[in-house]
Order: C-alpha cells, then structure tokens, then sequence
C-alpha cells in the first residue's frame, strides 16, 4: 500500500508524460539561456575582477574585494530579490516588462564573485618562472599576461568554471521568485506548476532528472577536457630516455647547418654593477667583460649572487648603480624589451610553456613579438630544434619530453630569437645526473660556433674545458678572474683555493 502511494506520489508517469514536452521545449530552453548568459557574463565581471585583486595599486584591489565579499556572502535569492525587485522600475525601463533579464543580471553578479576568485587562484598559481620566461623572451608584462599566464590559469581552473555552470544551472531554479512569463519558466517552474495541477510530486522528480541530465556529463566532460589539456595528445617519449642516448641523439644532429653556421655574437661589459634586495646588498661593485664570441663562466658558493648578477644583465632584475654595455650601448637605458630581444635566457628549470609543444614554445615570441610569420616561424622552429637534436618532437609538449630534451627545447627557443648574447643560469642543476652531458655537449658547441655566452655553473670540468675565461664570486663581488687554466691550476686568493677544495 505504501509502495504503491510512493510509486503514485514520484513515479506517475501519465503526468511526466504529459509535461514532457514542456519541460523540453520551455523549461530546459529557458534555464540553459538563464545559466549560459549568465555564466558568459559572469566570466566577464570574473576575469575584470581577478586582474583587479591582483593588482600592485590598492584602489582596484580594494573595490574588488568588497565586491566579492558582498555577492559571495549573500544568500542567492537574497540578491535575485533585491536586483529583481529593488531595480523593476528600471529594469522596465531598459528591457522592458520581463523580470527575466533582471534575473540573469543577478545570476551574473552572484557567477562574477566565485569566477574572480576562482580565475584570481588559477593566475597565482601559475608559477612565477613562466612569466620570467615571458619576459626573458622579450614580452611585456601585459603580453606574458595576455598569451601564457592567464590563458594558463584559466586552464587550470576550468572544472572550477564549468561547476560554476552547474552552479548557475541549478540558482536558475530561484528565479521564478521574481515572477516569470509562462513562456520564460525555467525547469523547476514547469515541473512545480505540473505538480501543483496533478497534485504528486512525479514532474518535479521529472525536473530533478533534466538537472541532472545537464550536470552529470558536464562534470565528466570537463574531467576529460582537462585530463586533456594537462598532458596534451599522447606521444610516447619514443626511444632516448637514457643520458647515452640523449648525448648520441644530439651528435646526430651534427647537420651541415650547425657545422657552418657561426654566430656573430655582441660584447658584454660591466662596471661597478651593485643591487640590493631591501638591506641586502647582493651585488657589490661588479666588474666583467664578456668579449664577443666567447664563453665567460660564473663561478662561486651559494648565495653569492651569480644568478642576481646573471638577471641584471637582462633586466629581470634592475640594479642601483654601475654601468653596463652591450655592445657599446648603455644596457640601462634601453626599453627592457628590446635588449632581452638581444640578450636571451635560459633557464634552470627550463620555465617552458607546458601548455604549448615543443614547436609553438618556440614560435610563439617569434609570431606574436617578432611580427615573423608563421610559416617563416614554424621553419625557423624546426631548424632550431634539427640544431639541438630535436627534430621530429615539435609536437611533443614539455610534459613528454626528458628533463635534458625539455632543457634543449629552451635553448632552441632563446636562440630563435638571434640573441647577441645568451645568458645561462645553472641551466643543468635541475637534470638527472646522465642527462647533463646532453645539455653541456650542446651548450660547448655553441660555444664554438661563436655565441657569446654567459653561464652559471657548478660544472666545473665544463668550466675547465670550455670557457674562456672564468669569473669567481663570493659575497657579491667578483674575487677572481681569469683563463680557466690560471684560475684551476694557479688560484691566487684563500677564497678560491677554498671554493676548489670543497667542488672538485
Ligand atoms: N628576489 C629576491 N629577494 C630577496 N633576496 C633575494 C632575491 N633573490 C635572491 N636573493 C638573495 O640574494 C642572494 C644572492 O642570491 P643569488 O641567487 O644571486 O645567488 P647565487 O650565487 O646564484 O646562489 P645559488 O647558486 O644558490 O643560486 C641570496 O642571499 C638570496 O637569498
């Protein structure tokens, strides 16, 4: 008897059937038009207040926050009412008698607050090295913004977007507080009119299956979506994982291109360069001269300040007072962009794009900074990963390469640009110990076809056997330097003997 009022009260499926069609024709119409608009303009008011609560300057952070405080605190159908009711008159005023368009408003503003949270945590958690990367590459800060760190934390968020959808699916339900047109009912008005009339509660169970027809296979699908973007199209790594293969893969490459082609590399100096962090005074009266086409490399203990000396050469990093010369030209007074298009950067962990293959990491600053076009970019891509034993993995994205071939890739892409100099900041330190030899074997042979280089290491029999000269620093200054020869045979200072005792 109690089954068969169950079965009566959700199971009668003469009234499903009967309010079948408008559930399809009206209800889901109408709550998908109410979730898409407003997600789309949620999205909007999301992306303009993350970029604002992530801003240096207080005065947008400040209004940003607020807002999110409001429409994330109050209850949904508290701000429906009161946008949907407080503003009718003008609302009939722009939209006309309809309270509906009302209604997608406060179903927007309410979306606006979670997505400018939701996007505000994906930008953050892009890390910082990508946008280093950006701007090593010649790219502005609005540009690293624009092409990889936002598109990238939107990446990251997208199942976060997409349950704001089902969010906005299932808010849509309140609106009818508002009081809808029979033709601008959304799913759970339709079923609830219908359960009114049969007096059982099977078309609103009808409007529980249609939310979860929509619900359901979106959260599969942006599981899927997502799984899909992180690791891209599977490709196998193919054959060289080991060091051995990496070192023999490399030295196949050895074309007719790499045996002639020579670098005409620009000249670095360096006078009296002092930075500091706050009251930390990490550079202390730099001097170095980097000759063109030769190989200088930074030596010394830890926390000395190599690589601060390394990303001051480009910028990433400005200096207090000194004097540095590319090629004669004041390095200080050029526009950052243009001198990091002249002197490139490759980086300890590698800070390639990882949502880009191995082809497009490089094409990208081509296309989009140089103005190159994108067959000339895609040729000059391919030539540049032939030179560093890469052909044929331009479609590999960063996430199926080794660490060696990911480090290769990132010197393909600095030299894409034509640097006059390249600088190089512990670019092995992050590698597996076999695939080192990958890296510097390359690295030598740059070297040699007159790339002016500048290169942070701890490999001393790199340092010993490619270098031409060798600059030794400790506690921000410059303690020695010299010949690789001079210094590793004959060292002059305490603090070098030092150094070399505890290194080699
Ligand atoms: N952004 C920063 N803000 C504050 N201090 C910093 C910053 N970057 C570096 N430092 C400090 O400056 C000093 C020099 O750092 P730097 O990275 O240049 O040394 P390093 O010789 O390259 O060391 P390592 O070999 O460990 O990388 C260190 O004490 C470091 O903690």
């Amino acid at each position: 008897m109690w089954l068969e009022n169950l079965r009566r009260t959700f199971l009668d499926w003469d009234a499903m059937a009967e309010i079948l069609p408008i559930m399809l024709t009206v209800g889901l119409k109408n709550t998908l038009i109410l979730a898409a608009f407003s997600t789309v303009i949620g999205i909007m008011i999301g992306v303009i207040l993350a970029v604002m609560g992530i801003s240096r300057a207080a005065w947008l952070r400040w209004p940003a926050r607020v807002y999110t405080d409001i429409f994330r605190g109050l209850p949904a159908i508290v701000t429906i009412l009161l946008i949907g009711q407080g503003f009718a008159g003008i609302g009939r005023e722009i939209f006309g008698p309809s309270p509906y368009p009302l209604g997608i408003l406060a179903l927007s503003l309410i979306a606006g607050a979670y997505m400018g949270e939701i996007f505000r945590a994906g930008i953050q958690s892009v890390p910082s090295g990508q946008m280093e990367a950006c701007r090593a590459l010649s790219m502005s800060y609005s540009e690293g913004m624009r092409l990889i760190v936002v598109p990238q934390g939107i990446r990251r968020v997208l199942p976060a977007m997409v349950n704001q959808f089902i969010s906005n699916v299932k808010d849509s339900s309140l609106i009818y507080f508002l009081g809808l047109l029979v033709s601008e009912r959304e799913i759970f008005r339709v079923g609830q009119d219908a359960a009114v009339v049969t007096g059982n509660l099977s078309p609103l169970l009808l409007a529980g299956i249609f939310y979860l027809v929509i619900t359901v296979p979106l959260t599969h699908l942006v599981n899927y979506i997502d799984h899909r973007l992180r690791t891209g199209k599977r490709i196998s790594r193919g054959q060289p994982s080991s060091g051995l293969e990496e070192v023999e893969e490399l030295n196949t490459a050895v074309s007719q291109e790499r045996e002639t082609t020579r670098f005409s590399g620009g000249s670095l100096s360096v006078e009296g360069l002092r930075l500091s962090y706050g009251a930390l005074e990490v550079l202390r009266g730099i001097d170095l001269e980097v000759p063109k086409g030769t190989v200088t490399c930074v030596i010394g203990p830890s926390g000395s300040g190599k690589s601060t000396l390394l990303r001051s050469l480009n910028r990433l990093v400005e200096s207090n007072a000194g004097v540095m010369k590319l090629d004669g030209e004041d390095i200080r007074q050029m526009k950052p962009e243009k001198l990091r298009a002249r002197v490139g950067m490759v980086f300890q962990h590698f800070n390639l794009f990882p949502d880009h293959t191995a082809r497009e990491n490089i094409m990208l600053a081509l296309t989009k900074i140089k103005g190159t076009g994108r067959d000339e970019a895609r040729r000059i891509a391919d030539a540049r990963l032939a030179e560093v034993g890469l052909q044929g993995r331009g479609d590999h994205r960063p996430s199926n390469l080794s660490g060696g071939q990911q480090q290769r890739v990132a010197i393909a892409r600095a030299l894409a640009m034509e640097p006059e100099v390249v600088l190089f900041d512990e670019v092995t330190s992050a590698l597996d110990p076999e695939l080192v030899k990958g890296v510097l074997n390359l690295m030598a042979d740059l070297g040699r076809r007159g790339m002016t280089m500048v290169v942070v290491t701890h490999e001393m029999g790199f340092a010993r056997h490619v270098a031409d000269r060798i600059v030794f620093m400790d506690e921000g200054q410059v303690v020695e330097a010299g010949p690789p020869e001079q210094l590793f045979t004959a060292p002059r200072t305490e603090r070098l003997k030092k150094f070399f005792a505890e290194v080699l």
